[in-house]
């Protein structure tokens, strides 16, 4: 399927829903449709055009299927890929698994100088997730954390994505600061892209992407879903 394409997205399962026919071949991507991690999965499949490749298995988190736990991922997490009789997790080794093991356009850097830069700010989005969580409530600056991304967006000068071109590290960013822009600019009113035109920009071409368009849920929900999280500790 071509990326551009607007896929039909199936139904999540629930404790009703019987199983689907795990380890028969297919292989498939375990998400929940709110889940920032398995947003980065969902991308980068899609980046790669891999619709028809890996099949998406949404589940509903709240009232999860026993057969998850017992049949298919025993950490009992989203994401999870299935793929080759085995079941694979953690959303930072599936965006780069998915990258070299499936076809499509490259997500990965050849170059060495950007290659590196690309691990460092892989290995930075725990602590920039952390550090804006922190924030949610009350503890410490989230405006930190924007100016790391503020200052990495300028690193290379040829495209308006951290390695120039769309690459995993946009894909791994982008779900958090999705989220974080909404929930900041409802709560706090504070606008992360102010005095943050690198941000702006890349926020922009962000949006523009189809193949991250399919994946983003109403902001409005995503807010709501925060808010129920955060709230009580503001
Ligand atoms: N480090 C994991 C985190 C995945 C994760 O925490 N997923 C959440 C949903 S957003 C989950 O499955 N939570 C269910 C649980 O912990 O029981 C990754 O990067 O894939």
């Amino acid at each position: 399927m071509a990326t551009g394409v607007q896929e039909v997205l199936p139904p999540a399962l629930d404790s009703t829903s019987d199983p689907p026919p795990v380890f028969d071949g297919t292989t498939r991507l375990y998400i929940s449709y709110t889940c920032p991690y398995a947003q980065r999965v969902w991308i980068t499949r899609n980046c790669k055009g891999l619709q028809d490749k890996i099949k998406l298995v949404p589940i509903d988190l709240k009232n999860r299927p026993d057969w998850y736990k017992e049949k298919v991922y025993p950490a009992n997490k989203v994401p999870s890929l299935e793929h080759n009789n085995e079941v694979k997790g953690e959303s930072l080794d599936l965006i780069k698994y998915i990258d070299s093991q499936f076809e499509g356009p490259k997500l990965f850097p050849d170059d060495p100088a950007k290659e590196e830069f690309a691990e460092e700010l892989l290995s930075y989005t725990d602590t920039f997730n952390r550090t804006v969580y922190s924030s949610f409530k009350g503890e410490g600056e989230a405006g930190t954390a924007f100016d790391y991304i503020e200052a990495a967006l300028s690193k290379f000068n040829d495209g308006p994505f951290f390695l120039g071109q769309l690459s995993l590290v946009d894909i791994a960013y982008a779900p958090f600061i999705e989220r974080f822009r909404a929930f900041l600019m409802d709560v706090k009113e504070y606008d992360i892209t102010a005095g943050r035109p690198n941000l702006a920009t890349w926020i922009e071409e962000m949006e523009k992407n189809e193949a991250y368009k399919q994946t983003r849920q109403d902001p409005k929900e995503l807010v709501e879903g925060l808010k129920k999280r955060y709230m009580a500790q503001l």
